[in-house]
């Protein structure tokens, strides 16, 4: 065989062995879980009374008026980009069909540091939208020729334009004194003004997201009193309406590959934390993705579980990357307690998690630092919301003391501190460190 043909045949292996990938897969069409799919008006599941009045208030675009204002607010993942996009397309295409200039100029203000890049962002979004050049720099020019290049493109281009801005409430901007005007404030004020001096031909109108139910008590006066808008409230979903949000995205999967309870896990899981439908949509994508992984013909109610593990390990690493070592061995120790523990032990005695701190900082050679210290390293851990605590006047020494229950699975978080590098020697050690545990377990609950 000739190099040529070597290659050949390994082309084809590689070829045939992703071919058997996608073949095998449980997933008909994975896009309809993507995060941010454009899903079908049928898909969309209640929201019927956040769907009338956005309804109500978009429809003056259509007849030469200008809408208002609107404020939407409620927690991630309830549907607010869902709902004014889907309704922003249907007046879209009615404008087209009537030929009037309808656009949607849209910024997501997450990513965005300043006052100034957000009036970069929307001047450019809104002549991509026109599919004319932007004509500015983005830096080297003041703000305000940005703004006014931004209402040039809007009056040149479109009779109406509703601006959406997700997110609002995370565009502070740098703020030099806590008392500046943050950035969201200021831009809301411009354009509600703007708007109503007619400093902008068409008619403009401001959609703000956010999930701060007190965002307008943060806005400066002027602003409050120029953007003015209408809310729109979208609240928790709960388990039975995240079920029938998943059920419309079935066909996601290849027929009879799902177990019967992979919806009702899926949705009870993502309704523990507070009904998020985007949750829920990630657990139903992720149980699939490691079915596929694991080579499985069929998604189990496990691949649901171990799908809602990886999530909260995705979490909890998140959040620990800012803990410090004495911070990660003081949750370190409290989590192995009811890892390792013989007895079903939830509360976790802080008297017991300290000497198991105690024993792996001599064990590591670490330096040790005083109880009072790993209490307040607990309280840390608390407002991170790793753990709940409650105080306790049982067992032995000093009287009371504190139990903390863990929020996530505790052999998670035990886990993914482990694989810290500093944490990596205590896997070698796990026979002793078990046997530690529970013999501080007994002697406190003994009594001695
Ligand atoms: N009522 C619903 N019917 C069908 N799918 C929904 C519904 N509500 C939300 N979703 C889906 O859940 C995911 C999150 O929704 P969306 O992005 O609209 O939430 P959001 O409220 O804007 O969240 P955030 O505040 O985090 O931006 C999307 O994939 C969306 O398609």
């Amino acid at each position: 065989m000739t190099d040529g043909d070597d290659q050949q045949s390994l082309s084809q292996s590689i070829k045939g062995r992703l071919q058997e990938g996608v073949q095998n897969s449980v997933f008909r069409d994975k896009g309809l879980l993507d995060p941010d799919a454009v899903i079908d008006e049928d898909r969309i599941v209640g929201r019927d009374e956040q769907l009338d009045d956005i309804i109500t208030y978009l429809r003056p675009a259509l007849q030469g008026n200008r809408p208002p204002n609107m404020l939407l607010y409620g927690p991630s993942g309830t549907g607010k980009s869902l709902i004014i996009n889907a309704v922003c397309q249907q007046v879209l295409e009615l404008a087209n069909s009537q030929d009037d200039r309808f656009g949607v100029i849209k910024i997501n203000c997450q990513t965005i540091k300043s006052h100034d890049r957000a009036v970069y962002r929307l001047a450019k979004n809104a002549a991509d939208e026109a599919g004319v050049d932007v004509g500015i720099p983005q830096s080297g020019i003041s703000t305000d020729q940005k703004l006014n290049r931004f209402y040039e493109v809007l009056s040149n281009n479109f009779d109406s334009v509703i601006i959406i801005l997700d997110e609002v409430d995370l565009l502070v901007g740098r703020q030099r004194d806590p008392n500046d005007e943050p950035a969201y404030s200021k831009l809301l004020y411009q354009l509600s003004r703007a708007s109503q001096l007619g400093r902008i031909e068409g008619h403009v109108s401001v959609a703000a997201l956010t999930n701060d139910p007190r965002f307008m008590e943060d806005l400066d006066g002027r602003a409050e009193s120029s953007f003015n808008p209408q809310d729109v409230v979208f609240p928790d979903y709960d388990a039975n309406q995240l079920q029938a949000i998943l059920e419309r995205r079935r066909d996601a999967y290849q027929d009879d590959v799902l177990e019967d309870g992979i919806i009702p896990l899926s949705s009870a899981f993502a309704a523990q934390d507070h009904g998020d439908a985007r949750k829920a949509i990630d657990l139903f994508r992720k149980a699939g993705e490691i079915a596929d992984r694991e080579g499985e013909e069929i998604v189990s109610e496990e691949h649901v579980r171990d799908a809602q593990q990886e999530a909260e390990r995705d979490r909890t690493l998140t959040q620990m990357q800012g803990l410090s070592t004495q911070k990660k061995l003081s949750l370190f120790a409290t989590a192995i307690v009811p890892v390792y523990s013989q007895r079903n032990l939830n509360a976790i005695p802080s008297t017991v998690a300290y000497r198991v701190y105690q024993y792996l900082t001599d064990l590591l050679d670490a330096d040790e630092k005083s109880r009072d210290s790993y209490l307040r390293y607990m309280s840390e851990a608390e407002t991170y919301n790793f753990v709940t605590s409650e105080k306790r006047g049982r067992g032995y020494g000093s009287g009371v003391h504190k139990e903390y229950t863990f929020v996530d699975d505790p052999g998670v978080v035990a886990e993914t501190l482990q694989t810290d590098i500093r944490l990596e020697e205590v896997e070698q050690e796990e026979d002793l460190i078990r046997s530690v545990v529970n013999a501080q377990i007994e002697d406190f609950f003994e009594g001695k």
